[in-house]
């Protein structure tokens, strides 16, 4: 069955815990916390104190995807506030390997997302560290954006890349219900969606509708 991991960036921030607790019973598997430092990505949002803030109130996995230049500055402080899967950007470090073995030294699940244009070898030599690979379907830094098409092919040869192993592939930007089942048919076990899960006039309906195979 697809994960579904609702964006917090859609959420009302003054009322983040009534959202929570709604998205909990509206069949949400998880919660995608995206963290922006304005400098890798032309947004500022969420750090470690949300997340803090967060694990106090809900047992749903907390999945934060890390839009910030040289992550590694902030993995202990994330892992320490409750993180279950990390996601870091293999275009916002010089040092991937090492920043993922630093995530697991915390126990906490390791990821690599990868811009748009990035070529899926950067993850190559490092699918031994990698419990999940995070391709955006749109460029970062913003929810509502138009889904791009390119991401199905990257996806394709994302999916035969990766084959025989248990990494999960995440797809984050623009999901809805019309590319989700697309998705999933190429390999996508956890669709990560903000407005059309949040926007949604009844967002269980929209994650159930995601979830359909
Ligand atoms: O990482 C992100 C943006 O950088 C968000 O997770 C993503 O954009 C979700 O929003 P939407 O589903 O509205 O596109
Ligand atoms: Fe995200």
């Amino acid at each position: 069955m697809t994960i579904i991991a609702p964006s917090l960036l859609a959420a009302d921030i003054l009322n983040l815990e009534a959202d929570v607790k709604m998205l909990e019973t509206s069949g949400a598997d998880w919660l995608h916390i995206d963290v922006m430092d304005g400098a890798f990505v032309p947004n500022i949002n969420f750090g470690p104190g949300v997340v803090e803030s967060l694990r106090k109130v809900t047992n749903l996995t907390l999945d934060v995807h890390l839009m910030i230049e040289k992550p590694e500055r902030y993995i202990e402080d994330f892992c320490k506030a409750g993180a279950d899967y990390i996601t870091v950007h293999a275009e916002a470090t010089n040092h991937l390997d090492r920043t993922l073995q630093l995530i697991k030294s915390y126990d906490v699940k390791a990821g690599v997302v990868l811009n748009p244009a990035t070529d899926i070898n950067v993850v190559r030599y490092v699918l031994d560290k990698l419990d999940m690979i995070l391709l955006m379907s749109v460029n970062p830094g913003f929810g509502g954006q138009q889904f791009i098409e390119a991401t199905y092919q990257k996806l394709e040869d994302l999916t035969n890349m990766i084959k025989g192993t248990n990494i999960k592939i995440q797809v984050d930007g623009g999901v809805n219900s019309d590319n989700a089942p697309k998705l999933v048919r190429k390999g996508a076990t956890v669709l990560v969606a903000g407005s059309y899960i949040l926007k949604h006039q009844n967002p269980k309906e929209a994650i159930q509708l995601l979830k359909r195979p």
